[in-house]
């Protein structure tokens, strides 16, 4: 258990615990005095406007928010891995090097076959990364980050800069790797349908703090087509501040 900007570390829960957190920039106050609570195993999706602070809050929680000022408690597992929208894989490293970054031994190597085998790529270890196609690349990425069995899964946009049909799989992907690796997980995206698609909770960040709370309680496969699906979809939209039509309500 780290903690990062002062508090006390308590007992380990294995989940992220964050109470009262302020993050600013100059004049410019971006979290306010947030609390946010992720048990273990918990996939949470975070939505809010551009420039809401989604990104401030998840770098607080990797402990890589050193531009700011900041107080607060955050509360977050040792072991955390984080993903971005662009796949930030070496491109002098092969596939599995990239996977296996830092780690070394046979064991090493057999995980990160093994990862590269669940997110679809067997066969790829020794291809360079400008050989694979932006998907691909977020495969390894996710690849890499479950590796270590991370006990918490920080995502920021993943699947941002990918096409739609790409991003429907991956969706799949990610949901059947988190089934099985059961990592907490923070996933930052702007996609509402994203969020409801894939997580236990959802959370609508406004003003510096958590504006609304809303658990998903659906199946864990999911139809854009379901009433529940969509009456989550409205909730949130109306959230966010727009409609239906991309106007503001
Ligand atoms: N290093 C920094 N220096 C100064 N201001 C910053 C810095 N990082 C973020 N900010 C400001 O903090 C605010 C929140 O930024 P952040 O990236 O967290 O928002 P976001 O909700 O993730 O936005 P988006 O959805 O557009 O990615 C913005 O106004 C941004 O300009």
């Amino acid at each position: 258990m780290a903690t990062h900007a002062g508090g006390l570390t308590a007992a380990p829960p294995r989940a992220v615990r964050v109470r009262d957190l302020y993050r600013g920039f100059g004049d410019r106050v971006v979290l306010d005095g947030l609390d946010l609570r992720i048990a273990a195993g918990e996939f949470v999706a975070l939505l809010g406007r551009s420039g809401s602070g989604k990104s401030t809050l998840l770098r607080a929680l990797a402990g890589l928010d050193r531009a700011g000022e900041g107080t607060g408690l955050v509360e977050v597992p040792r072991n955390l891995a984080v993903v971005f929208q662009d796949a930030r894989l070496l491109p002098w490293q092969r596939v599995l090097a990239n996977v296996v970054l830092g780690r070394s031994g046979p064991d090493a190597t057999e995980r990160g076959r093994a990862a590269l085998r669940e997110v679809g790529l067997a066969g790829r270890e020794r291809a360079w990364p400008k050989e694979l196609s932006g998907g691909e690349q977020q495969r390894v990425a996710l690849a890499r980050a479950l590796v270590s069995e991370p006990e918490l899964l920080l995502a920021d946009e993943p699947f941002g800069a990918l096409d739609a049909l790409t991003r429907i799989r991956m969706h799949g992907l990610l949901r059947d790797l988190c089934a099985r690796h059961r990592p907490a997980v923070l996933l930052v995206t702007h996609d509402v349908d994203e969020a409801v698609t894939l997580a236990d909770r959802v959370l609508v960040l406004d003003a510096g703090r958590v504006a609304l709370d809303q658990t998903i309680d659906l199946p864990t496969t999911r139809s854009h087509r379901q009433p529940r699906f969509l009456a989550y979809r409205e909730r949130l939209l109306a959230a966010l501040g727009v409609d239906e039509t991309g106007g503001q309500t």
